[in-house]
């Protein structure tokens, strides 16, 4: 009996004062901002399999990076949709937008996505036959996304083709600045293969102007995962494979692509194309014949549009008018036909919101689909120059976000989840690219950078807000 209240009184204390000391800690655990070190005790193993934070309640990005805006802004968010009544497919739902700490991030992107709205389809491919990956992705291409990767296996089989198939023409392709092969495949599929130019995940030089700089293979692809995760679908699919240079550029490449081709003192097989960036000192070379890099899908060619982007970087001395003038989007963006209606001005929002996670300052243009009209989702595509410098992070490339303080509200929502967990961005892209060919694709340093600019994005949207604009007139419901 002694013993019993001897345990009672001063074990108990002792539990409580445990107990007391553990809130405390967690209560005081929230300065200012708290960027947490790229790399270090929340380091995973390459293999992405070991959690070394096994056991540590795991907060999402915002484990990576907090600040008080962002956490105003997930609380704001939450009493703002705890209780509003979403119409879905025909039923009424409360509180459907509101972040639930323990829901899995896919299954939260899954019931998102049943508010995606259908578009029309390409007139020009709808009605194509052919049962094939490429016809079926071609055929796919909707007013709103590229692809749909839960309606079918069209986009899995479309990148196990990519990455497989036999290659029976290349060429040279003369779009862009960068050395690039038009692939035609067996079963006339085609790609476009971006060969290897630098070691995997190498950082690029701090000293190097962007637009010098070689792009990488393994950003295209990371790319297009990212940009899959985020539920937006807008970069065309791509993969990771290696090509044999003698057998598919030096027997099967076209004239002009077999010219180019040599052998390295080392003996490695080479090859240079007519690009801007291209030269002998700038070959592409197998080891000695296997080069590996990035195949995207070949989008069907003379239906899209290219249209100057409204923040676009001319790099010259004289500066842009987004860089004088902070009403820029008042006075001149939200002007224009293109973004007075329909939702290309909210498409650029989450380009700037994927371009800075990625850290691509190479925005001078984008493209979509005439078919569709003003109404029509924009590409994500040329994402070679993203993933370069993974302690920077190019906070111009947050400017129209900062300038125009509009965001989808299913942009803002996913991009909170993300925040709030259970996983975090960088748990989510590191597993997603295990299934690439060339995996592993992106360092840990670049994963805990995606994090970190995970809370600065929602820090910006809630600076907005902080500034006194009304939340509706931030936060686009369409
Ligand atoms: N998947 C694709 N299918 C068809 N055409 C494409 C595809 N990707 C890019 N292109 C075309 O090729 C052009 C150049 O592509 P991209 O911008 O990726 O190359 P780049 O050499 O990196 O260009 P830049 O010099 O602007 O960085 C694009 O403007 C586009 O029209
Ligand atoms: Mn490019």
């Amino acid at each position: 009996m002694w013993l019993i209240r001897r345990v009672k009184t001063v074990h108990i204390l002792y539990l409580l004062c445990v107990i007391a000391m553990l809130l405390f800690i967690s209560f005081f655990q929230l300065p200012e901002v708290t960027p947490l070190p790229g790399h270090g005790q929340r380091q995973r193993d390459v293999s992405g399999t070991q959690n070394v934070t096994a056991g540590l309640r795991r907060q999402g990005s915002r484990d990576y990076y907090r600040s008080p805006v962002a956490e105003s802004l997930l609380q704001q968010y939450q009493s703002q949709y705890k209780d509003l009544t979403t119409t879905v497919e025909n039923t009424p739902f409360v509180g459907f937008y509101y972040l639930n700490e323990t829901e899995p991030y896919k299954v939260f992107l899954k019931r998102l996505k049943r508010l995606q709205k259908t578009g029309i389809w390409l007139k020009e491919l709808f009605n194509i036959s052919g049962t094939s990956s490429w016809e079926r992705f071609h055929r796919g291409i909707n007013q709103y996304y590229l692809y749909d990767p839960d309606n079918d296996t069209t986009v899995q089989d479309l990148m196990t083709d990519l990455s497989t198939r036999n290659i029976v023409l290349s060429e040279e392709d003369f779009g862009g600045s960068q050395l690039k092969l038009k692939l035609t495949f067996d079963d006339a599929g085609q790609g476009l293969f971006k060969p290897r130019r630098q070691g995997k995940g190498i950082e690029r030089l701090q000293d190097k102007v962007f637009y010098l700089e070689l792009e990488s293979h393994t950003a295209e692809i990371a790319a297009f995962h990212l940009d899959r995760l985020l539920g937006f679908y807008r970069v065309p699919p791509a993969v990771g494979r290696a090509i044999n240079v003698t057998m598919d550029v030096s027997i099967r490449g076209d004239e002009s692509l077999r010219n180019g081709v040599f052998t390295s003192p080392e003996g490695r097989v080479c090859f240079y194309g007519h690009c801007l960036h291209c030269d002998r000192s700038n070959a592409a070379c197998g080891m000695p014949e296997l080069l590996e890099g990035s195949v995207v899908a070949y989008l069907p060619m003379n239906l899209r549009i290219r249209e100057k982007h409204p923040y676009q970087r001319t790099f010259v001395s004289k500066k842009n008018q987004w860089e004088k003038n902070t009403d820029y989007c008042e006075t001149d963006v939200k002007k224009k036909n293109l973004y007075l209606k329909g939702r290309t001005l909210l498409d650029l929002m989450d380009m700037a919101v994927f371009d800075f996670l990625i850290g691509n300052i190479d925005r001078h243009h984008f493209e979509r689909f005439k078919d569709f009209g003003l109404d029509s989702f924009i590409l994500h595509h040329d994402t070679g120059k993203g993933f370069g410098k993974p302690e920077h992070d190019c906070a111009s490339c947050m400017t129209p976000l900062r300038q125009c303080c509009v965001l989808r509200l299913s942009t803002l929502a996913k991009l909170l989840k993300l925040y709030q967990g259970p996983q975090s961005l960088s748990e989510l892209l590191r597993s997603s690219l295990l299934a690439d060919p060339l995996s592993p694709i992106l360092g840990e340093r670049h994963l805990h950078a995606a994090d970190r600019r995970i809370g600065k994005v929602i820090r910006a949207v809630g600076d907005c807000l902080k500034g006194g604009k009304p939340w509706e007139t931030v936060v686009i419901d369409n």
